[in-house]
């Protein structure tokens, strides 16, 4: 059966353009495939022999696959009271059902959508694989107790074959007088690798780069000795603190510390500090000084540690194992099941969370309600008539939603990639413009580890840059259709600096918007996540997974520790421990439990 994601309208005259050419031309095909991987350590390990490919097929050309409900749905029972009803099969969603059947409980997870993993989905078009968002994964490694995906798959029974990535990114960043020719970086896998090169750029800086990546590492060995469970529930918390002192006063030490203050202690040359502030824009779309410290110190180091690990067949693979173990648990997940509201019972403080209405007007009943749509969807869409509690006011004041993304999903004869290509590409050519709607180009080519994603011959090139729903809304849909494929163009083209030949090798294009993520993944205004609307007190003021109304829990990037699949993993671990001590399945020290809350929130209100 084929899984797919349906972007907004047909990308119309231009790929029917394309398609002519790609006619006219024909289409490479490889007569061998690619070796992939053989070793990782080191430079330019990567072998592809597709660039030798000989043109040996005419690409038939396929219709636009309709969308496919994925296998194995079905109505779930609206018979009963369920311990979980969850909104939402994005992977936080997904963590937090699956943790939860792990231990027993009787779960169901409504998806508006047709497939599990929301914006961590893929969907299939004319023989490509595309993930739907990044295709860089933390957390699958198989060390530590931060490979937090590879932990959550197990906890069901499954596991994901993967292809270790030898770089994280590599970096094209602007000219500068000690760098006439633009500053290149790899981020290489090996440690030492990466900070020999970044050294080599920076000889005068070579002690402060160590001593802030030194202290990334103290965050993250400090994280990755821990069990990582709800940072809500103080009994498990103490337990840690008992077992781990240094390592949790480490963490307490940086919970309120942001990346850019650490840098600035080690690091003077201001080219330098663009390059940290790279390094933490392209995964939280922020700058350093509104980084917090502890998600860099994840990001920073489990890129060396577990390493980057693509799973074979594509990202998306990793929510339709999920939903198969948590069916296999006889839990259920009902695909094109729209949540409407959430059903509350009483008013203000007492009001609670007690079952979901669908757009068909069913009900699912549960003990517990866990929503893994965005803070402003839950509070401003599905709550109906509820007062926004006062959390959430001041939720609202801190954190602002992010820019939505402008996607290009494309396949390119493999024959433009020269050897030793690496996978993943941040370019920026103005430090000033970092920050701008389409300031900073996002490269992928996923096929360089997974060959299978993409028909013999091609590759996958997937081009994204953060944007605004604003720069789309109100067009008329020719407009729109117009415009869109204009800013790919140009999107394209900036691109083709690094990638000569990109345009002429081009045999397949989608462009998806803001709009598109909005519409299908159901995200207000499209949103990558929260970002702090002023300097955050590092995580402080980042919400775990309680809400003010009872029975009511919010997982995924909305909730502590942010953006991330890692992230959202962490959460719904978190959230399924909460739930389950809430519901008396798992040992808590009543007293303390309200006591420690108390002062939690209490903190998070002046953070
Ligand atoms: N490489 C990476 O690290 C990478 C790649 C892809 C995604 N991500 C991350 O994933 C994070 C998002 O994950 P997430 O778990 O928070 O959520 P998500 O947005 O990915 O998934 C939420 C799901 O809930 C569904 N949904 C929303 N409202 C609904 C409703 N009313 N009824 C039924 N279903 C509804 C959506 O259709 C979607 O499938 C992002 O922050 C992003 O950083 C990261
Ligand atoms: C009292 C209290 C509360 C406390 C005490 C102390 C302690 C114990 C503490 C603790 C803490 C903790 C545990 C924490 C945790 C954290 C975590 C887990 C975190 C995580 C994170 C992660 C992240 C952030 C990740 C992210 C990622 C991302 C976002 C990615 C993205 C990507 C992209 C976008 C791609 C790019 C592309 C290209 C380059 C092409």
């Amino acid at each position: 059966m084929v899984q797919s994601f349906t972007f907004e309208g047909p990308s119309s005259i231009w790929r029917l353009q394309q398609q002519q050419r790609r006619q006219a031309h024909g289409l490479a095909s490889c007569s061998t495939r690619c070796q992939g991987l053989s070793t990782f350590k080191g430079v330019n390990t990567y072998k592809c022999n597709r660039k030798s490919a000989k043109i040996s097929a005419v690409a038939t050309v396929a219709p636009p696959a309709e969308p496919q409900l994925q296998k194995g749905s079905a109505k779930a029972p609206t018979d009963f009271e369920y311990d979980a009803v969850i909104i939402g099969s994005g992977i936080g969603g997904l963590t937090t059902a699956t943790q939860l059947a792990a231990k027993g409980a009787r779960v169901v997870v409504l998806e508006k959508y047709v497939i599990p993993g929301g914006s961590a989905g893929h969907f299939h078009r004319e023989g490509y694989t595309f993930d739907v968002g990044s295709s860089m994964m933390f957390g699958m490694g198989h060390e530590g107790t931060t490979n937090l995906i590879t932990r959550a798959l197990a906890a069901v029974g499954k596991s994901l074959d993967t292809v270790p990535d030898p770089t994280q990114i590599h970096y094209h960043l602007p000219r500068s007088p000690a760098h006439p020719q633009g500053l290149e970086v790899r981020v290489w896998r090996a440690y030492d690798d990466f900070v020999e090169e970044l050294s080599q750029r920076f000889p005068h800086e070579r002690e402060g780069i160590k001593k802030f990546y030194g202290e990334c590492w103290a965050v993250f060995n400090a994280l990755n000795s821990l069990e990582l469970k709800s940072l809500e529930e103080p009994r498990y918390l103490l337990g840690e603190f008992a077992k781990h002192p240094i390592a949790c006063l480490t963490l307490a030490s940086y919970l309120p510390s942001n990346t850019g203050d650490v840098a600035r202690k080690h690091i003077k040359d201001p080219e330098l500090l663009s390059f940290i502030d790279i390094e933490c824009y392209c995964w939280s779309t922020v700058l350093a000084e509104h980084t917090p410290m502890i998600n860099a110190g994840m990001v920073f180091c489990d890129r060396h540690y577990g390493g980057i690990n693509y799973p074979v067949g594509g990202v998306g693979r990793i929510g339709e194992e999920l939903a198969a173990g948590l069916q296999e648990r006889g839990s259920h997940i009902e695909y094109k099941a729209n949540v409407k509201q959430i059903l509350t019972e009483g008013d203000g403080e007492a009001a609670r969370a007690v079952g979901v209405k669908l757009a068909d007007g069913r009900i699912f009943r549960g003990k517990t309600v866990v929503s893994n749509a965005t803070r402003w969807d839950t509070f401003e869409n599905l709550l109906g008539d509820q007062d926004m509690p006062k959390a959430e006011q001041l939720f609202r004041k801190r954190y602002k939603k992010s820019p939505s993304f402008l996607s290009i999903h494309m396949g390119v004869r493999a024959d433009v990639l020269s050897e030793g290509t690496q996978c993943h590409h941040i370019i920026v050519e103005d430090w000033a413009r970092m920050e701008d709607p389409l300031g900073t180009l996002f490269v992928s080519i996923p096929t360089l580890l997974d060959p299978s994603l993409s028909p013999e011959g091609t590759h996958i090139v997937h081009i994204f840059s953060p944007d605004w729903i604003d720069n789309y809304r109100g067009l008329p849909p020719a407009e729109y259709e117009t415009k869109k494929e204009r800013v790919a163009d140009e999107l394209v083209a900036r691109v083709e600096a690094h990638l000569p030949g990109l345009v002429a090798a081009t045999v397949f294009r989608e462009v998806g918007t803001p709009k598109t993520h909005r519409r299908f993944l159901n995200r207000e205004d499209g949103s990558y996540g929260p970002i702090p609307s002023r300097r955050p007190l590092g995580m402080l003021g980042m919400p775990f997974n309680r809400t003010a109304i009872k029975g009511l829990y919010c997982v995924g990037d909305s909730t502590f520790p942010g953006q991330g699949v890692n992230a959202v993993v962490f959460s719904g671990f978190g959230c399924a421990h909460r739930v389950l001590c809430d519901q008396g399945k798992q040992p808590i020290i009543p007293v303390l439990d309200q006591g420690y809350n108390a002062v939690l929130g209490a903190v998070r209100d002046r953070a």
